[in-house]
Formats: C-alpha cells, sequence, structure tokens
C-alpha cells in the first residue's frame, strides 16, 4: 500500500462490518473444514471407506460454498455505491487487526482476496484492496489448544521400543491394534538397521506431528529424528488387516518414497490442523525442496495452494527471460498446451472447435477435470489448477504460440496493449510425454527404459481402474513420466467411470461379408469398450509389443475389465498403495529385507 493511500484515520463503520463478515465466513470455513479432517479419524477407526471417500470429495466443495455464502450476504446488505474507495482501504487494515492473533491468518488473507475478487470488477480491480503478498506473519503461531503442533520424544531416557509405541498410543485411536508390540519390534529393528551404527548426539530426539494424516484407507504418522545437526523424515502408514484390526504397516525412510507419497497426483490428505502453517513449516523440513503451494495443496487447503502458486509464477515470469511455446509432443485436437522451458508447469487452453472425431463441449471438458479434481487420483493423475483472466506480457509469447492461441482459441484470448489475457486455462506439473519418453529409449537403445515404460502404463491403467476410471483415450502421447519416472495419465477429456463403460468381446463374424467388413458389422453402442481392439493402436512397435504382452496382456481381454467392474459394483474399495510392496512388513519374510541404503539426511531430491 503506498503511503498517499494510507488512511491516517480508520473512521468507517460499514468497512469494520464487512471486514467482519468476512473474517466470521472464513472462520466458519475452517471450522467446517476442521471438523471433516476431525471425522476422518472416525471413518479410519470404523472402516468405514465409504463415507471417508464422500467426505474428502465434498470438503474439496466447502470454499467456493462459503466464499459464495459471503459475496451474497454481503451484496445484499450493501450497495456497490457504499464501497467506495476509502471503503475498501479501510476494510484491509481492519481485516489485518483482526487476524493479529488468528490461528490460520494466511488462509484468512486469502478468503479476503477471493471474496473482495467477486465483488469488484476485474477492472476495478487494486491491489491495494487485497492481500497482493501475505501481511500477517504465520512464524512462531502456537496452539491454542491442548494438544502442540508436534510431540518429542526422547528414546536416549525412554528406550526406543517406549518412544515408539508412545508415538503410537497418543494418537488414541479408537480401534485394536492385531498386535502393536510386534509391529513397534519391527519399526524398531528398521530403525536400528539404519541409524545402529551412528553415535547419539545429546540432542537426540524424535518429533511427530500431532495429527494424523488420513488418506483412503490409510493413516500416516509424520516425524523426523533428529541427532546432531541432522534430520532424518520417516512416515508410519497404519492400515485395517483384514479382520479389521490395525497395524503399522511398513515405515518409509527413503526421500523419494516420502514425496512420491505427497505427490500432486494422489488426493489431498485430511489432518487436523489448529496451525496449518506450522504443518507446512514441519513438512517443508522433510522436503524442502516441494513448494509451499504444493504443501497447503496437498493438506486440502487447495486454494492457498492456487495462491501460493501463482504468486510463485509472478516472481519466476520477473526473473526469468525465456518464450512461451507449444508444449513439445503431439498437438491435442481439443487442448491447446503451452509451457515457459524455465518453468516445470504447462498451461493448457480448452480449444473453441474440435476435430472429428472428437464430440465434446468445453461445459463437458471443464466437468471432466473437475471430476479430477474430486477423485481419488491415486497417484496415477494429474492434480490441475483453474485460474480465470491470466495476463501475460506479450512479449514473451512466441509468435508462433500468439498465433495458435488467435485461431484456436479466439473466443478465450484478449489483447489489453502489452497483455494477453487469457480468460480461462489450466496449469499442471510438467512431464515428459509417454511416447516421446518410449521413442527416445529406443533411439537410445535402451531396452530397459522402454519395458520400465510399459510397465508402468499397465500399472498406472490398473491403478486407474481401481479407483473407477477409464481413461478413455489410451494412447501414450496421454500419459507422462515424472522426474521419478513414474507414468501419469493427463488427458481427461475422455474419461469414463468404469461401470458407466460396457466391456464388450468382438462377436464372431457369421458370413464372410461381415468378416471383411471394414466398418464393425455389430451394433455399437455409445459406452461400449472393446480390449481386444487396444492392440491396434498401442502395439505396433515390436518392442513395445513384447514388454506390454509380457507384463499387461490382460488389460487387452474384456474379461479383465469385466471382473475389476464386477468388483466395484460389489462395493470393493482396493488398497492403492502409495509405496512399494517389497516394504511393506507383510512381505519382510517373502523377501530379503529392503535394502540399507544410508540414512536419507536432506539429499536434494526434486519434487515429483
Ligand atoms: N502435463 C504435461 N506435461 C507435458 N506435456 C503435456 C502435458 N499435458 C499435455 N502435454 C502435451 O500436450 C499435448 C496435448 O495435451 P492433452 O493430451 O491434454 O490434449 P488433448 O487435446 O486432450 O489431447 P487429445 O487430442 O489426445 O484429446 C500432449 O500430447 C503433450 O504433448
Amino acid at each position: 500500500m503506498t503511503q498517499a493511500a494510507f488512511p491516517k484515520l480508520l473512521s468507517s463503520q460499514i468497512a469494520f462490518d464487512i471486514a467482519r463478515t468476512i473474517r466470521d465466513g472464513f472462520d466458519k470455513h475452517y471450522r467446517l473444514f476442521r471438523e471433516t479432517s476431525q471425522q476422518a479419524k472416525q471413518h479410519f477407526e470404523q472402516g468405514a471407506w465409504r463415507e471417508a471417500q464422500r467426505a474428502a470429495r465434498e470438503r474439496i466443495g466447502f470454499y467456493d460454498k462459503r466464499v459464495h455464502e459471503c459475496v451474497q450476504m454481503l451484496e445484499d446488505e450493501y450497495d456497490q455505491e457504499e464501497l467506495t474507495d476509502d471503503v475498501w482501504r479501510e476494510l484491509k487494515l481492519h481485516y489485518i487487526g483482526m487476524l493479529s492473533d488468528h490461528k490460520q491468518p494466511e488462509l484468512a488473507e486469502t478468503f479476503f482476496n477471493s471474496v473482495c475478487c467477486n465483488i469488484l470488477h476485474r477492472t476495478y480491480f487494486h491491489n491495494d484492496f487485497i492481500f497482493v503478498r501475505p501481511v500477517v506473519s504465520t512464524e512462531y503461531i502456537e496452539t491454542d489448544e491442548l494438544s502442540p503442533t508436534y510431540r518429542v520424544y526422547y528414546p536416549g531416557k525412554d528406550g526406543l521400543h517406549f518412544a515408539l509405541r508412545r508415538i503410537i498410543t497418543n494418537f488414541q485411536l479408537n480401534a485394536k491394534f492385531a498386535n502393536l508390540d510386534r509391529d513397534v519390534d519391527l519399526v524398531e529393528a528398521r530403525l536400528r538397521q539404519l541409524f545402529g551404527t551412528i553415535r547419539m548426539e545429546p540432542n537426540h530426539q524424535i518429533q511427530v506431528l500431532s495429527s494424523l494424516f488420513f488418506r483412503n484407507k490409510g493413516a500416516y504418522i509424520v516425524g523426523k529424528g533428529i541427532n546432531g545437526n541432522k534430520e532424518y523424515p520417516f512416515i508410519v502408514p497404519i492400515l485395517h488387516n483384514r479382520n479389521g484390526e490395525l497395524i503399522l504397516d511398513t515405515v518409509l525412510f527413503d526421500l523419494e518414497q516420502i514425496t512420491v507419497l505427497f505427490s500432486f497426483t494422489r488426493a489431498y490428505f485430511l489432518v487436523d490442523m489448529e496451525v496449518p502453517s506450522a504443518y507446512v513449516q514441519f513438512l517443508r523440513s522433510l522436503m524442502p525442496r516441494k513448494p509451499r503451494s504444493e504443501m497447503y495443496t496437498i493438506l486440502g487447503l487447495q486454494k492457498q495452494g492456487k495462491t501460493l502458486f501463482y504468486r510463485d509464477y509472478l516472481q519466476h515470469l520477473k526473473h526469468s527471460s525465456d518464450q512461451f511455446d507449444m508444449a513439445p509432443g503431439i498437438r491435442g485436437l481439443v487442448m491447446l498446451v503451452f509451457a515457459l522451458p524455465s518453468f516445470p508447469y504447462v498451461f493448457k487452453v480448452i480449444k473453441d472447435f474440435f476435430p472429428a472425431p472428437k464430440e465434446t463441449t468445453r461445459a463437458l471438458i471443464k466437468e471432466k477435470y473437475l471430476l479430477v479434481k474430486n477423485h481419488d487420483r491415486v497417484g496415477r493423475m494429474a492434480d490441475t489448477l483453474e485460474y480465470s483472466n491470466v495476463a501475460f506480457p506479450r512479449h514473451r509469447f512466441t509468435d508462433e504460440l500468439i498465433a495458435e492461441l488467435q485461431h484456436y482459441a479466439p473466443s478465450l484470448v484478449e489483447e489489453e496493449g502489452e497483455k494477453i489475457i487469457i480468460k480461462h486455462l489450466y496449469i499442471e506439473r510438467r512431464m515428459v510425454p509417454l511416447n516421446m519418453w518410449l521413442s527416445n529409449a529406443e533411439k537410445d537403445g535402451d531396452d530397459a527404459q522402454i519395458e520400465h515404460g510399459v510397465l508402468e502404463y499397465g500399472n498406472a491403467i490398473k491403478e486407474l481402474v481401481t479407483a473407477n476410471i477409464f481413461p478413455g483415450d489410451m494412447l501414450y502421447k496421454n500419459f507422462g513420466v515424472t522426474r521419478h519416472q513414474r507414468v501419469v495419465f493427463y488427458d481427461y477429456d475422455e474419461i469414463e467411470y468404469i461401470t458407466d463403460c460396457n466391456f464388450r468381446v468382438i462377436p464372431t463374424p457369421r458370413t464372410e461379408e461381415e468378416e471383411m467388413a471394414s466398418e464393425p458389422w455389430y451394433p455399437v453402442a455409445k459406452n461400449d469398450v472393446f480390449p481386444e481392439q487396444f492392440g491396434t493402436f498401442l502395439l505396433g512397435n515390436a518392442k513395445i509389443r513384447k514388454y506390454f504382452m509380457k507384463h499387461h496382456a490382460d488389460l487387452l481381454t474384456a474379461s479383465y475389465w469385466q471382473a475389476r467392474k464386477q468388483r466395484i459394483q460389489d462395493g470393493y474399495v482396493d488398497d492403492v498403495f502409495p509405496y512399494p510392496q517389497h516394504i511393506r512388513f507383510c512381505h519382510q519374510h517373502l523377501t530379503t529385507p529392503p535394502a540399507v541404503t544410508p540414512p536419507p539426511f536432506m539429499e536434494t531430491l526434486e519434487n515429483e
């Protein structure tokens, strides 16, 4: 805020009242948000997976509902003429005052922005009126409630077994463990295997976040060991066994595995947090390379994630000079995809028209993207951030990109002097399109890479199926490879629920004409899928075919898909493990124990 704009006296009653209405609106939002996170514990204890899924889905919509409610209330109460520039300025100052001892000030600021931007017309948009940068500090905010953000344990004093047991029992899960001492022994053995030879420093301790992280059928303990000046992150997943009793499933120390657990390709966690910024700070100490925006998002605070992402993006733009251009790879038929080489994201705009055989509309595509946002992405679909009215500096766009935008999406592109405004777009992590990845591996003669790509591709499809998602268009170009070499799906315009598809065997021709027919001679309904045909467009390449048939031949049979569909219809919620099977305790006696790697102290891993 400029000095000239700063009011000497706060005198507007309206400004005070509006500020209070917005603050109350936010507090209501966060109360409901927390209630859902608290219920996640009960859902987990009772194994109520369907309810848990429903609650997680509903929570995503809470924010927009509360913003809408608040805007409605203000519009009913005040006339636009009353909201003068002076009132807006005072409003922000009153609001700042109201946040001085707030526990979630950064979220409340974002809520303020959402409400104000809804009321203010875009052309009237004034940065002095909203929080372009955070104003209220989130440092050193302590909880008022009994439970602190994290608890500290001293294995040196109390013994490791006792400390580990205390960590678990402090969560007060209202469900029976199958054999807690056995599981604690297993965790302890892994710890000793990893750290047994390290000399304990006087400060050695274990810090554990006070709330469990719930997602799907798992609850995760998140903590770190501290010894001297080193920190060792760890995660312990708690699951139900077949009898509905609790077990500790494994312990994750590997930074890559921990990072993948928090990946943008997974559903958001439900965590009961009084001070979310303190959780983010703790998590960042485990994964320093993961941006704060992604931390907020994975904690279910996706609006905050979006706000922080945008600030990071603007800063990146200011401190870079390369040009936006079309994303490498095969052009999409429905999406126009562009990227800035120095920035690890892509920007996706829905085209104004689509060539045959695409039969879709902008509204339908938006619906599919929303479906993915609300659905469990099981580590196999990229999360997207949706933005309206994003301004780009024109000189940073290549001529080709401007021409493509003007040709394919004129209704979404507006030029205002030096600015190009795109009225609607999605932003998503950049990956290497799988078709490019496979052809690079082929060029390099790297069969192991080809096999890995094909294996991961099939696994991605199978995990999507578990989550009731049929990708629709399964061409390699619609999948990307992450930095952790995981294959992830990103083309959502043709996805369907598995339960809405009809998987069919191609009928046997009855006559020679039928056999020779170039078009199907049998009737085909809209949602009919013939898995036997997948090979025609997937297996042209001999090497790809070899590895596909080795690992995933079942995907080419209707019976595979029918059986999976039946399982979903029978109400099974299958497990999808966000970590490798071989590290699970239950597999320990079947396979060799996991390789002992040096403690992963602060490796500078890129996040997924
Ligand atoms: N996250 C991403 N990272 C890197 N490249 C991407 C990403 N998303 C899309 N692309 C590139 O943009 C192209 C088109 O994207 P996408 O498949 O989403 O569009 P589409 O119009 O839906 O495609 P289709 O014509 O198959 O329906 C991809 O083939 C790929 O080359």
